[in-house]
């Protein structure tokens, strides 16, 4: 099927662009404290409320007059039409010649029955497991399972995992969940020395089933579970093993039984996945009926991005703010920063998304872009970071934007109240100093109170951009919403960029040159081919292991 995709109108979207531009020059000069003092209802023209998250673009450097030159930029370069070819399963993903319909993976029965059927499979395997029905090769119930993915088959369901530890499967006992991706085996080799292998599961995750870090783990796995029970080699990989993967065959020739296989399609990219069976380990450790709230809050951001006018569409105002900051206030790189411990995973997933999906510098015609694409972006818990980075972003020389990412209530489900008191507390600290720190950071020293000029060391100039994603509270309904939020927006920048998203060939090549490299370490083989550099480590290395 041929299908036409819009390509801007490079005449009209060089006019906007220049619009902005100009624009820019203006806001270039702005202070966020004259913004705030020009503008008391500020807060109410730029946030945003969806799907329970309240967005506040306030203390971002722009105004309302900002946001509606963008939409007029985003209009220009085709975005409606892009919105619908995603969602009406155009091949959006032109590299790879194939649709991207993540969204499908949070539609009904009705709507999606392929995607049904594989939540049907899922949920029996998580009902014998927390029912304890599920069995080893010995016949005793599985106590831990461990899933063996890398990328996009490893950081969405831990960190959703990890952010909904609190919620629990409404009956039955969830196993322990344990996460191993990196190929040097440093994770899965002390993990396998704690675990029994009579009570133990590996989840191996990959939609290629070709991944060499993920296949690596999964032989030591398979090499563990195998010494176990030498007389019980035919019942390991029925009873110890499931998969999930786009190919079912690889999945079978590496000894997956077809009763243990779960599916996702090509038209899911692996950082998109978390919803599909790679969602697993979320389903775990929740049980199926919060994974299913999951996947409807996502559902609920599909409806509101596909649907709802830009004027107040999440989505498309957060990526038009980071086009913003990126290409037109020159602000290179971005800090995500969750107040809350569950979600420590939250920036290495959003790093993968963003800087996987949009780390192009090529567009569809072709030609190579001639402004950046997507910022460096990294993070890390906002008060633990606090004592770490936020130096630079104070008083360093480098403007970032920031990303605060902090539920209003804990919405602790377990305890009684006396007990959950200090903790809730403990909360409402940590809500402080979030809204402390963006406060600083866009205000400098004019939010503090009057006092003695400072010595310069001690200047806080302020003007830092930001945005504060704030939940009502961390459910897996808003953590859904949440994570399609930011699909979306990476969406949005794609478009403006005119780049693909959705394929990563920035990774192919490394992986296929460390297959030679692993023969010049192992033999000296192909060495003569190498730069000198190169060359003399490999060369270190093999004299070292040698001896
Ligand atoms: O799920 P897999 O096929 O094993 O892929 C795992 C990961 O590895 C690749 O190199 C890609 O860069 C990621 O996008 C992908 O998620």
């Amino acid at each position: 099927m041929t299908v036409v995709l819009p390509l801007h109108d490079t005449l009209t979207a060089r006019q906007a662009e220049h619009v902005v531009r100009q624009h820019a020059r203006e806001a270039a000069q702005w202070q966020l404290t004259d913004l705030f003092g020009h503008d008391p209802g500020r807060f109410d023209h730029l946030s945003l409320q969806a799907c329970g998250l309240l967005v506040d673009f306030s203390k971002q450097r722009i105004t309302q007059e900002t946001l509606s030159l963008l939409r007029a930029l985003a209009r220009e370069r085709g975005l409606d039409r892009w919105i619908q070819c995603l969602f009406q399963g155009k091949e959006v993903n032109w590299t790879e010649s194939r649709p991207a319909m993540h969204w499908r993976l949070r539609e009904d029965a009705e709507q999606a029955p392929e995607v049904d059927a594989q939540l049907v499979l899922m949920e029996r395997i998580v009902e014998r497991l927390h029912s304890g029905q599920w069995r080893g090769c010995q016949g005793d119930a599985i106590t831990d399972v461990v899933n063996i993915g890398v990328g996009g088959s490893d950081l969405g369901p831990l960190m959703a995992s990890v952010a909904l530890h609190e919620h629990y499967p409404a009956v039955g006992v969830r196993p322990r969940v344990h996460f191993v991706s990196s190929m040097d085996g440093s994770q899965i080799a002390p993990l396998l020395d704690e675990l029994n292998p009579a009570t133990t599961l590996m989840v191996v995750s990959s939609k290629s089933f070709t991944t060499v870090d993920t296949l690596s783990n999964a032989a030591t796995a398979r090499a563990w579970l195998e010494r176990a029970f030498p007389d019980m080699n035919g019942a390991v990989p029925r009873c110890h093993f499931i998969g999930v993967s786009a190919q079912p065959e690889r999945m079978t020739s590496w000894g997956i039984h077809p009763d243990n296989q779960l599916r996702l399609w090509d038209w899911v990219g692996g950082r998109y996945s978390l919803w599909s069976a790679i969602g697993l380990p979320i389903a775990l450790t929740t049980g199926m009926d919060y994974f299913r709230e999951l996947l409807a809050g996502a559902h609920d951001m599909d409806v509101h991005f596909r649907d709802t006018p830009w004027e107040r569409n999440v989505p498309v105002t957060h990526g038009l703010v980071d086009v913003w900051n990126l290409n037109f206030l020159d602000i290179t790189a971005r800090a995500v920063l969750p107040y809350d411990g569950r979600l420590k995973h939250f920036p290495a997933y959003v790093e993968q998304l963003e800087m996987e999906s949009n780390g192009k510098s090529v567009t569809r015609d072709g030609s190579t872009v001639t402004h950046h694409t997507c910022p460096v972006i990294w993070g890390e818990v906002g008060p633990n970071a606090q004592h770490a980075f936020y130096q630079l972003l104070h008083q360093g020389t480098q403007p970032v934007a920031c990303e605060f990412i902090v539920a209003a209530r804990h919405g602790r489900r377990n305890g009684n109240s006396a007990e959950l008191q200090p903790l809730e507390d403990q909360h409402r600290l940590t809500v402080a100093n979030c809204l402390a720190q963006s406060r600083l950071l866009a205000l400098g020293e004019s939010a503090l109170p009057p006092n003695e000029p400072l010595p310069a060391f001690m200047h806080y100039r302020g003007n830092q951009p930001s945005t504060t994603i704030m939940l009502e509270a961390l459910s897996p309904r808003q953590l859904g919403a949440l994570v399609a939020l930011y699909e979306h927006k990476v969406f949005v920048q794609a478009v403006l960029w005119g780049i693909n998203p959705f394929d990563q060939w920035g990774v192919e090549m490394g992986k296929r040159i460390a297959k030679d490299m692993v023969k010049v370490l192992d033999t000296g083989e192909g060495a003569e081919g190498l730069d000198v550099s190169t060359a003399s480590l490999a060369d270190y290395v093999r004299q070292l292991q040698e001896n």
